[in-house]
Parts: C-alpha cells; sequence; structure tokens
C-alpha cells in the first residue's frame, strides 16, 4: 500500500486573493473537500471543508441567522453499511462511490453508528503496522528455533531437517554429499584452565571462524556441546577433505592461547564422510568414526572414513 492510495487528492486550486465564496464555489462543483491555496506555481495553504463549516457556523452564530434549515444544506442519500461489514469491505466501498462517511446499522436495520474515511485508514493502517510486527516476531522465533543461542549457527534441529532434505535429494539427483565432524581438542582442560565463561566465548570465535571459511554453499550446526557439524551438499570426499582442511587450519590460524594444549592454541579435530546413498544417519557413524581416529592419532587434523 502507498501513500498515494490514501491521500484526499487536491483536484482544485485558487489564489490568496481569490473570494472565499468562490472556493466554496469550486469546492461544490469539483465535489472535493478542500482546495489548494497557490501562488505563482508555490502552495501558500489549504482551504478544508472544516474550514468552511467553521467560518459558516461563525456567520450564523453572529448574524442570528436560524432560518436555515438542515433539508437545504445536507447531502442526500447517505450510504448504510452493516454493523458486521469487514473495515475492507467498508474501505472498498467508501473508495469506489468516494464516500467519507457510512452510515452503521444493525440487523433489525437500526441505525448505531457513523464511521468516517479517517477511522476506517487510521484502523487500517493499525492493521498492517500489526502485522508487519507480528512478521517481524515470527521471522524472531524461527530464526530462534533454528538457531543456536551461543554459537549463532543452526541448532540439532535445523541439522536434521536440513540433512533430511539433503539426503532425499542426493539419492535423487545422484549428487554425493559429505559432512564434517568437529571437535575442539583438550576443550575440557580450556574450561578448567580459562573458566567456563572463557570456554564460551572460545566457542563463540570457533563458530565465528568456522562461518568465515567454509564456502556458503555449507552449512554448519552445533552438534553437541563443542562439536561442530558441517554439512556439504554435492560434494565428494576429496573436495570436502579440502574444506575441512581450510576450516581446521583457519581456527588453528586464529590463535587462540590454550596453554593446557600441546599446540598452545585452540585446535579441532574433523572427521569426514562423503556418500550419496547413504542415510545421514549413517554418514555422521562414518564421521564419528573417523573423528575418533583423528582424535586418536594426535588431534588438530582432519580424516576421512575410508569407507
Ligand atoms: N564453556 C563451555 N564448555 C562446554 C560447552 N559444551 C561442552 N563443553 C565442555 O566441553 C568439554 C568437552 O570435553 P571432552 O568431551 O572430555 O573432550 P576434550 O576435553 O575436548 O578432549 P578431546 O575431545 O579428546 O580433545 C567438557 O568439559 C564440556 O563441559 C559449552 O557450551 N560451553
Amino acid at each position: 500500500m502507498i501513500i498515494g492510495e490514501l491521500m484526499t487528492e487536491i483536484v482544485a486550486g485558487v489564489s490568496p486573493a481569490d473570494r472565499l465564496a468562490d472556493a466554496v464555489a469550486i469546492m461544490c462543483e469539483k465535489k472535493c473537500s478542500c482546495v489548494l491555496v497557490s501562488e505563482s506555481g508555490f502552495p501558500k495553504g489549504i482551504i478544508t471543508e472544516r474550514d468552511i463549516v467553521r467560518i459558516f457556523s461563525d456567520t450564523l452564530v453572529s448574524q442570528k441567522i436560524s432560518n436555515a434549515t438542515v433539508a437545504q444544506v445536507m447531502s442526500k442519500d447517505p450510504v448504510c453499511v452493516q454493523q458486521t461489514t469487514s473495515l475492507y469491505d467498508a474501505l472498498v466501498l467508501a473508495r469506489s462511490r468516494k464516500l467519507r462517511h457510512l452510515l452503521v446499522i444493525n440487523e433489525h436495520e437500526q441505525l448505531v453508528g457513523l464511521v468516517t474515511q479517517t477511522d476506517m485508514v487510521d484502523a487500517y493502517v493499525h492493521l498492517i503496522e500489526r502485522q508487519s510486527q507480528l512478521e517481524t516476531e515470527n521471522h524472531e522465533l524461527h530464526l530462534l528455533s533454528n538457531e543456536d543461542a551461543l554459537m549463532k549457527i543452526g541448532n540439532r534441529r535445523a541439522m536434521e531437517v536440513e540433512l533430511n532434505f539433503t539426503e532425499a535429494s542426493a539419492r535423487r539427483y545422484k549428487k554425493g554429499y559429505a559432512v564434517a565432524l568437529m571437535d575442539v581438542d583438550f576443550f575440557k582442560k580450556y574450561n578448567d584452565y580459562y573458566g567456563h565463561q572463557r570456554g564460551d566465548n572460545a566457542l563463540r570465535a570457533l563458530a565465528d571462524v568456522i562461518k568465515e571459511s567454509m564456502r556458503v554453499s555449507d552449512r554448519a550446526y552445533r552438534y553437541g556441546g563443542e562439536e561442530i557439524l558441517l554439512l556439504m551438499p554435492e560434494t565428494n570426499a576429496e573436495d570436502a577433505i579440502v574444506a575441512s582442511e581450510r576450516v581446521r587450519a583457519a581456527v588453528e590460524a586464529m590463535a587462540l592461547p590454550h596453554s593446557e594444549s600441546p599446540f598452545k592454541c585452540l585446535t579441532i579435530s574433523v572427521g569426514v564422510a562423503a556418500s550419496c546413498d547413504q542415510s545421514w544417519q549413517q554418514l555422521l557413524e562414518l564421521a564419528d568414526q573417523a573423528l575418533y581416529d583423528a582424535k586418536n592419532s594426535g588431534r588438530n587434523k582432519v580424516v576421512v572414513s575410508p569407507q
């Protein structure tokens, strides 16, 4: 919806020196609620129905002209809508028939109220604002329910949804996919030495580095405490090793001090598995086995599952 749809159009103009009576005559003739007062093409002011009514009421009161009847000035055949008419339908009606007031009747055809176009537009704008607020809240809730609060990467729930989807599409299009299970080395010692709070900070930094160094087509998820799963759609084992090695090296290059580790900085071990016809659960088991091998063969390395 744009302002142009809501605005009251100014269809007539007068100059400041014109007679008020001429302005009123123009408004009546053009059936417009206001006229623009302009001079040499520049807007100087505006005369609205309300201004006219105020002047007439002042004149009527001061001159005590009391013999004019309502019938002489009223607009005829007012349009009625049912109390149950939706705001949208009422607005459509008001716009299509260029009505600024609608009378409201109940099911017994009794008059129960009157609604102005401004009332309806205000209500409509309020609804739109509420709707966009709800959409924002929904989006945030969606993010929260799919995102890990600490690491700001996908959570396990999001991971399973994506793995199901990737597995199905790999089977269908015969395109392999790979997973890399990453686990921080000696993280218990890190927590014990630096404290849990700094352990959390380290996990945040780790997630940031992983996000920066992985390919845009890949997705990272928090698999468990200090374990991260990298999902690599349409990737074979060789490419998965290259991608995983890049992430491992980036974590090491971050050089986050870990005095209790033989590497003296925070490092990760990675187990990689790739397939095009295995279930993601089988693939994770293979990656887990490869990770176990990486841990047992010295840590801070990438090991790929032989299968
Ligand atoms: N600070 C912090 N620590 C966590 C979090 N999740 C898991 N951990 C810790 O991570 C540590 C994991 O320890 P282990 O599974 O023994 O593994 P490790 O010490 O990293 O040793 P290796 O994996 O064999 O190199 C535990 O001490 C957990 O408490 C977390 O969210 N924040």
